[in-house]
């Protein structure tokens, strides 16, 4: 499959949003409805989803999500207690990755996916601060199927907040001293839902 950015669809603008130290730039609807949907059934299908453990008070404790990690051989990524070695590049991730690239002017030498099945699977708060993404790291987000609630707080101060709605075929761009200064997360939901997708594009230092 050829995967095409917004063809047949006006593109959308990014939308920046200027935080107290920190920047984000969504594009509410970087791919055509079409191409998000072929997309979402691609990597539901050809993903090798996993669930990962971690170290938590001394107990093994699941992730709430499946996840795959996918890049150049040298890139690998540590983070609560687990050292991901990646799977080579798909065809579908390559065409993404070079769709997302000229937007961010900077290139991405991996990605982190992570599949939300329903509502009851999440992220908690944290901050994509490994020092493997070196200061001021630009990661690129990508999301296909349910929309999900993204929530960012100041890591000093809990009660300055933003919240985005991350839905079907966009992209979030993450840039600035974001990661230093805020954490995110997305929180689990009642509502039904059915499956979502989130990729971050990211740059690892070899
Ligand atoms: O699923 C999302 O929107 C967030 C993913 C995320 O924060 C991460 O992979 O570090
Ligand atoms: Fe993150």
């Amino acid at each position: 499959m050829s995967v095409q950015g917004n063809i047949f669809d006006e593109p959308t603008a990014g939308n920046e949003i200027v935080l107290r130290n920190g920047e984000l730039v969504y594009y509410p609807q970087f791919f055509s409805k079409a191409v998000s949907d072929q997309l979402l059934q691609l990597l539901l299908d050809n993903i090798a989803w996993k669930q990962e453990s971690m170290q938590l008070y001394g107990k093994q404790v699941l992730f709430p999500r499946l996840m795959a990690w996918y890049g150049d051989a040298g890139a690998r990524y540590t983070f609560s207690g687990n050292s991901f070695t990646p799977h080579p590049w798909t065809p579908a991730l390559l065409q993404i990755r070079d769709l997302i690239t000229p937007v961010t002017g900077k290139p991405f030498n991996s990605v982190l996916l992570n599949l939300y099945r329903h509502g009851n699977d999440s992220m908690g708060w944290h901050a994509d601060d490994e020092p493997e993404l070196g200061p001021q790291p630009v990661i690129a987000s990508v999301n296909f199927g349910a929309t999900r609630r993204f929530l960012l707080r100041y890591k000093n101060d809990h009660h300055l907040k933003h919240e985005l709605a991350l839905q079907h075929g966009s992209l979030l761009i993450m840039k600035g001293d974001l990661q230093q200064y805020w954490e995110h997360q997305v929180p689990k939901t009642s509502k039904a839902t059915t499956g979502r997708i989130n990729l971050t594009f990211r740059f690892i230092q070899p």
